[in-house]
């Protein structure tokens, strides 16, 4: 068996490969991983999603943990992967396990560990966490394996064991970084979908703060997810649609899984995408706030905010796609925000992970500050800017495919793209090509699924096609 612990830890079917005694060997190897920081003494945060037996998952890891003599902060419901990193800063804790599968299919479970610094954990540590689980299910094999484990009754004894509930301290520290007073004047109704997620309550209890109305739709636990997938896509949320167009909303606000991503509606029913999200967000941060400072972006999100940024004097940062690189820059006291095209972004003051309600209540405040909808407020930023359209293919490949593609990937090299002259070819991550007009086309392989990604932005959806068309059939796609 293989458990491959990568940016966003280990995925797995429950019964299948995510069973008690794996998880069991997973977070042995993150407790040793906690021993070899030095930081063990300051405890560990545990977090767990809605999913089927989470607090089953949950108990049996601080039974792991304490049985390594690590005291463990875990709270007594379901926790949103930025509320479980805020609890890391709030409780000065080494780190947190967080048990989700995000927005997988209800039959996945998953483990990742946010460090002490409450970000995405960088690639040298997540490398370091899969070699000793590489080697603890060697060892398993050879039966000179020990999970130490102390039953939670016996850890609670020997005080290992806190009850933690961050919730009330996570909507204070955001209320310092959101203009609630205008969202609030501007009266705006709002639809909130949570997706049966763990960030059920949160958008809410912000918005009951400031004694706002708002309607809340899959507001429950559902581990089944209602037969969907939490993903907050334009394709998924058609039930928020239907809700913001029959309740007249202004505007429908929507999270993942584990209340890391957002979904964004407008009062039409017009799905607001992550590149446009980050684009009213960075515009709003410099014309409204009045701040200034970096932007951080993946390889493969909008150059909208290089325009925004190169007008404003001020430096963008490129990293590869994930938000592990976007958190470090965000690190930097210098970013004023970052963010990536699937949808993940945080702000300057905040924590270095993604986090959906921030960004959702974000939408609220630029819409309420501008009392205007959204898609106006885009088509002023487009007069303004220039137009920019964006879209990401994912394709398909069969797996004796791959090795072909990734080799013409890396040769491939072309002087011109649907008639453009190519003026720069980056290797950041997959093989990206910026043309003359201002267009780009990026092909990478998926890091989490067996796909290439092919991301094409153009100033008219005619060259958009003409890209993706080029680019396929170059490198047959
Ligand atoms: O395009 P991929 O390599 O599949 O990554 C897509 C996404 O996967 C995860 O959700 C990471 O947390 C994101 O940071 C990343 O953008």
């Amino acid at each position: 068996m293989t458990i491959k612990f990568g940016t966003d830890g280990w995925r797995a079917i429950m019964a299948e490969e995510f069973t008690f005694a794996n998880l069991e060997v997973v977070v042995q190897a993150i407790a040793q991983y906690v021993q070899e920081t030095g930081l063990a003494d300051r405890g560990i945060v545990i977090g767990y999603d809605n999913r089927f037996l989470a607090e089953r998952f949950a108990e049996r890891s601080a039974e792991v943990l304490t049985g390594n003599g690590i005291a463990i902060m875990m709270p007594q419901k379901a926790l949103p992967t930025p509320v479980t990193a805020f609890a890391i800063q709030h409780y000065g804790a080494a780190g947190a396990i967080m048990l989700t599968a995000s927005h997988n299919p209800p039959e996945y479970n998953g483990i990742k560990f946010i460090p002490e610094y409450a970000g995405p954990a960088t690639p040298e540590i997540t490398d370091r966490i899969e070699s000793l689980v590489r080697d603890m299910v060697a060892q398993r094999e050879e039966k000179t394996l020990t999970v130490s484990r102390l039953r939670l009754k016996a850890a609670e004894e020997q005080g290992l064991v806190k009850t933690i509930d961050p919730k009330e301290a996570y909507l204070d520290a955001i209320t310092g970084l959101i203009d609630f007073d205008a969202i609030k004047a501007s009266g705006l109704k709002i639809v909130i979908d949570p997706m049966w997620s763990a960030g059920i309550g949160y958008i809410e209890a912000a918005l009951d703060r400031s004694a706002m109305e708002y309607k809340a739709i899959h507001d429950y636990r559902d581990p089944l997810f209602g037969g969907i997938m939490p993903e907050p896509s334009e394709s998924v949320l058609t039930e928020l649609k239907d809700q913001v167009l029959a309740s007249g909303a202004d505007l429908g606000l929507a999270l993942d899984g584990d209340g890391d991503r957002f979904g964004i509606m407008e009062a039409d029913g017009t799905y607001i995408n992550p590149n446009q999200v980050l684009t009213l967000l960075f515009h709003h941060m410099l014309t409204r706030q009045g701040k200034r400072g970096k932007v951080a972006r993946t390889v493969a999100t909008t150059h909208m905010l290089d325009r925004i940024a190169a007008k404003a004097g001020l430096e963008v940062e490129e990293t590869p796609v994930g938000f592990k690189y976007i958190g470090q820059s965000l690190r930097d006291p210098d970013c004023l925000l970052g963010g990536e095209e699937s949808g993940g972004l945080s702000i300057q003051g905040h924590l270095p992970e993604k986090d959906g309600i921030l960004a959702c209540l974000l939408m609220a405040e630029v819409k309420a500050v501008a009392k205007k909808p959204l898609t106006e407020i885009l088509a002023e930023i487009a007069a303004e800017y220039g137009t920019l359209i964006s879209q990401r293919l994912d394709l398909h490949t069969l797996p004796e495919e791959k090795a072909t593609i990734l080799q013409s990937l890396q040769q491939y090299s072309p002087a011109t793209v649907a008639g453009q002259t190519v003026v720069k070819r980056l290797t950041v991550d997959g093989v990206k090509l910026q043309l003359e007009s201002g267009a780009y086309a990026l092909v990478r392989p998926s890091g989490t699924e067996p796909l290439f990604r092919l991301y094409v932005e153009a100033n008219s959806s005619d060259e958009l096609k003409a890209i993706q068309q080029d680019v396929k059939s170059a490198l047959g796609l």
